[in-house]
């Protein structure tokens, strides 16, 4: 048998011309890259190559290449790049980091176990109890809004992988988020790139010049370690004491019976729970950045604030907090939350993908171990499917009847084998966090808030602004707000 000749094999897809060494490095937006891959787009089309250093990206700029090549063909399409400086600061446990294969699956199982559509029901009285208190917060000190978002956000999770109650103030939360902020910091994609160009790095010392985020990478690893197995000790005694909460590791104890028995699955217990964990306590996690997006877009839509609160007075009146008992009443606000996600996708290029064999699309050659991006904000911005896209109206996603269209803009999660597996969770806390705050506050500018800095590169959101929270009810104090919310508890 001949192999087909170097000139028979298709071309890879059009891009940019790359330069030897730095690839189109040069032409990238670095704070933006999705925006200079949209820009590509018009010239090259909705897949696109280019290289950037050392590495062979794909873009895919549309809806329907990403679900035909990341879920049609996920079997091709589901590993994740190397990312060189994972290894070094001991986090190659994560989940968003690893490769395709018998580990990932473990994972996701155990995700999908209880985080499914019908599991994440279970968790909904914790989430809305979680905004209740975070309402209350805002109300006694509205100036630290991303503060209280970012608690309600480290309740819910800690609560739903765990069992644990924030307040409880156990080491092993201390120290996961000390490390997911280190990493955070250092071991962002300029060490990854040199790490990668440059291989030897990795192995000079920590005192070597240059070298000084060595330290600070041991000292991550360790924290994560130390953590993972606190955390697991912690739920293990829960449940042997017969106290434990149902939560992700309590119910993947459950098939488990004797700690010693299945090494490979306890730590992909530890694994996967702490990925969740510091995911959302990173400097900040996907929910907490897609409050401040929603308080962005609020504070410039006065008109939007009043349609959701003439709907939920109407629904809910003015004597009891929302519920989830309400939603399927309260469409604007559904279409609202699908709006908050589509007009400015925190996570425009979502988490690459790469592929694990050779394929070919449309004629053009995509080879093995290639980075393949979703461009999730080109995809937001699909004229076509979203008139004006650069308006924010919820009204985009209701019916002529005022009923919710079909679209719930799926993408915003990823696609395929890598989906967001805590997208349920996700959109219960969204919904939850939104109702509740619209039906206490309006939202309104103030001295400073057209002064926001971003998150660029990997995440776009703003960062904390200044705004005003103000009661919407002439009786909306401390006390009467501590009366609704105690008249709601639920025990969980
Ligand atoms: C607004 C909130 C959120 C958004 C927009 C979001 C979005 C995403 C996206 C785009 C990905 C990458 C998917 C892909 O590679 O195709 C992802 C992965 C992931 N998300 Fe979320 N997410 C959110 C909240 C959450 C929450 C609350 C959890 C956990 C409870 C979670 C857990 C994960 C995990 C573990 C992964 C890695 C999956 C893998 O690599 O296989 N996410 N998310």
């Amino acid at each position: 048998l001949r192999r087909p000749s170097r000139s028979s094999r298709p071309p890879l897809p059009p891009g940019p011309k790359p330069i030897p060494f730095l690839g189109n490095v040069l032409e990238l937006n670095t704070e933006a890259p999705y925006r200079t891959y949209a820009e590509w787009s018009k010239t090259y089309g909705d897949i696109l190559y280019t290289r950037i250093l050392n590495q062979e990206i794909i873009v895919l700029n549309s809806e329907g290449a990403a679900v035909e090549l990341l879920e049609r063909r996920s079997t091709k399409y589901s590993d994740r790049p190397f990312i060189a400086t994972a290894g070094l600061f001991g986090w190659e446990w994560a989940t968003a980091l690893a490769r395709y294969g018998p580990r990932l699956r473990q994972h996701r199982r155990l995700y999908h176990q209880s985080f499914h559509a019908g599991a994440s029901m279970s968790y909904r009285p914790r989430q809305l109890q979680a905004a209740y208190e975070m309402l209350a917060r805002i109300l006694d000190d509205p100036t630290h809004y991303a503060e209280h978002f970012d608690r309600f956000a480290a309740t819910v999770v800690l609560s739903v992988t765990y069992g644990y109650d924030i307040n409880g103030g156990e080491a092993f939360a201390k120290s996961l988020k000390h490390a997911a902020d280190i990493f955070a910091r250092v071991g962002n994609p300029e060490s990854a790139a040199l790490c990668a160009a440059l291989p030897f790095v990795k192995k000079l010392p920590a005192w070597f010049p240059f070298m000084r985020f060595k330290y600070e990478a041991a000292e991550c690893a360790k924290l994560a370690k130390d953590a993972r197995n606190q955390s697991y000790a912690w739920v293990r005694q829960q449940v042997d004491e017969g106290t434990a909460k149902q939560s992700m590791v309590a119910d993947a104890m459950d098939g488990l019976g004797d700690d010693t028995q299945d090494h490979q699955l306890v730590q992909a217990i530890k694994d996967s729970a702490a990925t969740l964990y510091s995911g959302s306590v990173q400097t900040r996690g996907q929910t907490n950045a897609m409050l401040l997006m929603f308080v962005y877009h609020m504070m410039h839509h006065p008109e939007v604030q009043v349609r959701a609160q003439v709907e939920i007075d109407r629904v809910v009146g003015t004597q009891r907090l929302p519920d989830f008992g309400d939603r399927p009443a309260l469409p604007y606000i559904d279409a609202l939350v699908r709006e908050t996600l589509r007009c400015h996708p925190i996570l425009p290029i979502a988490i690459p993908h790469a592929t694990t064999e050779d394929d070919v699309y449309e004629g053009y050659r995509i080879p093995k171990g290639t980075t393949v991006m979703a461009n999730i904000w080109a995809i937001s911005q699909n004229e076509a499917k979203y008139p004006n896209p650069t308006a924010f109206l919820p009204e985009r996603f209701l019916r002529s009847d005022g009923t919710l269209n079909d679209d719930n803009v799926p993408w915003i999660y990823g696609f395929g084998r890598r989906i967001c597996p805590g997208r349920y969770v996700a959109d219960a806390s969204l919904w939850s966090a939104m109702v509740c705050i619209l039906a206490l506050f309006n939202i309104e500018k103030t001295v400073g808030s057209e002064d926001i800095k971003w998150e660029t590169g990997m995440s776009s959101y703003p960062l904390p602004f200044p705004c005003k929270f103000v009661p919407r009810g002439k009786d909306t104090d401390g006390p009467t707000l501590a009366s609704l919310i105690y008249a709601h508890r639920v025990d969980y």
